[in-house]
C-alpha cells in the first residue's frame, strides 16, 4: 500500500514534546488513541494545518504541507484536509446545506455547484430532507452526519476525525458509529481518528496507533495489541490485568516478589496478562488447586456490562469480573478481603 499521508510531527509546546511518525495507506483508517495529555490533540492540529511542526514533515499526495527545514508551510484553509471536530463546529446561522457547500465555495467552486455537491453528500449521509435545518434545528446524530458531509465536500485526501462521537448518547452512537463505518469504506483518501473509545478505535479503524507522553508506545491491528499489550494504559485500554516480571521457566516473579505460575516456559524479562473474568474470588483461601492465590483487599465495585469490576488490592492488583450473582453470594464490600485466583492456564505471557 503507498503511503497517502507520509508524516514525521515534532511539536514542542512548553515542556510537553510531540515526536511521532504517522504514515497511512490510500483507504486505510488509523486510531489514534492515548491518555489525557498523549498529544492527540496537538498532532491533528499539526495535520490540520492549526499548528506548525517544529520539525519533521507532513506530506500528503505527494504534496508537502509542512518542512520548517525548508521553509515550506501551506495553512490550514489551502490544504486537502476535511476536520470533524468533537463539538462539530457548524456555522449556526447557515443551514445544513450551506454549511456542506462552504468548503468547496472557498476552493473556488461556483455557488450552484457548491449547493448541488452539497446536496448530493446530504443524500449520501441520509439527510437531504433536513437540508434547509439550522444547526439548531438538528438532533446531536443529525448535526455529527452534517459535519461529515461537510468535511468530505472537500473531497480530503486526509479526513481527521476528532472524537466524531463523543457528544453523542449511548443509542445514537451505536448507530452512527456503524453509519460512519460505511462511509470511511467508501473514502479514497486516508483517515486519521482521534478518539478515547476503544470500541470506535476497533469498530472504525484498520490500524491502531498508541501514544503516550508525545510517543508511540504501540502500533499493530487490533488482534496484535489485544493479544500483547505493552503497557497499562494499552491493557486497560483492551481489558486486561498486565505485569511486568522475570520469568524463569513456568515461574513468573513479579516486581512485589509474587510469582505466579505460567502455562508457558519463558526466560527473562516477560509481560504476564490475564483477563478480569479469569479472576476468581473465594471467601476464604481454596484449597487443593493448582491454582495462583493470593488475599486481596477490594477497594472498589462498578458495573461492567452485564457483570460487576471488582477492584483489588494485594500482592497482585488486579481487576476481577464476577457475575451479579456470585458477588450477591460472597456479600461483596468496600474494604473487604477475599482471595483471588486464577488459573495458570489463563495467564499469557510473552518476552518484554
Ligand atoms: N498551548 C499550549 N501550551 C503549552 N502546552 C500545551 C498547550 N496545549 C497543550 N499543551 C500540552 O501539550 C500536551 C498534549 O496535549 P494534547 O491536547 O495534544 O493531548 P491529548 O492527547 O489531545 O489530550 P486529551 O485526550 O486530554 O484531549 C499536554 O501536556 C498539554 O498540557
Amino acid at each position: 500500500m503507498s503511503a497517502v499521508l507520509d508524516s514525521h510531527l515534532v511539536v514542542q509546546r512548553g515542556a510537553f514534546r510531540l515526536d511521532i511518525a504517522l504514515t497511512i495507506g490510500a483507504g486505510e483508517v488509523v486510531a489514534l488513541l492515548g491518555p489525557n495529555g498523549a498529544g492527540k490533540t496537538t498532532a491533528l492540529r499539526a495535520l490540520a494545518g492549526l499548528l506548525p511542526v517544529d520539525a519533521g514533515q507532513v506530506v500528503l499526495g505527494g504534496q508537502t504541507l509542512d518542512e520548517p527545514s525548508r521553509g515550506v508551510f501551506v495553512p490550514a484553509d489551502r490544504r486537502p484536509v476535511g476536520v470533524v471536530f468533537q463539538d462539530y463546529l457548524l456555522f449556526p446561522h447557515l443551514s445544513a446545506l450551506d454549511n456542506v457547500a462552504f468548503g468547496p465555495r472557498r476552493h473556488g467552486v461556483g455557488k450552484t455547484a457548491a449547493r448541488l455537491r452539497a446536496a448530493a453528500l446530504l443524500e449520501r449521509v441520509g439527510l437531504i430532507e433536513q437540508a434547509r435545518r439550522k444547526p439548531r434545528q438538528l438532533s446531536g446524530g443529525q448535526a455529527q452526519r452534517v459535519a461529515l458531509a461537510r468535511a468530505l465536500a472537500v473531497d480530503p485526501v486526509l479526513l481527521l476525525l476528532d472524537e466524531p462521537l463523543a457528544a453523542l448518547d449511548a443509542r445514537t452512537r451505536l448507530e452512527t458509529r456503524a453509519e460512519l463505518h460505511r462511509h470511511l469504506g467508501e473514502q479514497p483518501g486516508a483517515t486519521l481518528l482521534v478518539t478515547h473509545d476503544p470500541l470506535d478505535a476497533l469498530v472504525l479503524a484498520d490500524r491502531l496507533v498508541i501514544i503516550e507522553d508525545g510517543r508511540i508506545v504501540q502500533e499493530g491491528d487490533a488482534a496484535t495489541i489485544t493479544a500483547q499489550p505493552r503497557t497499562d494504559y494499552v491493557a486497560r485500554l483492551v481489558g486486561l490485568n498486565l505485569y511486568r516480571a522475570r520469568a524463569h521457566g513456568h515461574t513468573a516473579v513479579l516486581s512485589g516478589g509474587f510469582s505466579l505460575a505460567l502455562a508457558e516456559a519463558l526466560e527473562g524479562d516477560v509481560f504476564v496478562a490475564f483477563a478480569p473474568t479469569a479472576v476468581a474470588l473465594h471467601p476464604r483461601q481454596p484449597e487443593g488447586s493448582p491454582r495462583n492465590t493470593w488475599p486481596a483487599t477490594i477497594t472498589g465495585i462498578q458495573r461492567h456490562g452485564d457483570n460487576l469490576r471488582v477492584q483489588l488490592a494485594g500482592a497482585v492488583d488486579a481487576a476481577a469480573d464476577i457475575t451479579p450473582n456470585a458477588a450477591a453470594h460472597l456479600n461483596l464490600m468496600p474494604g473487604q478481603v477475599v482471595w483471588a485466583a486464577v488459573k495458570a492456564t489463563e495467564t499469557r505471557a510473552y518476552p518484554a
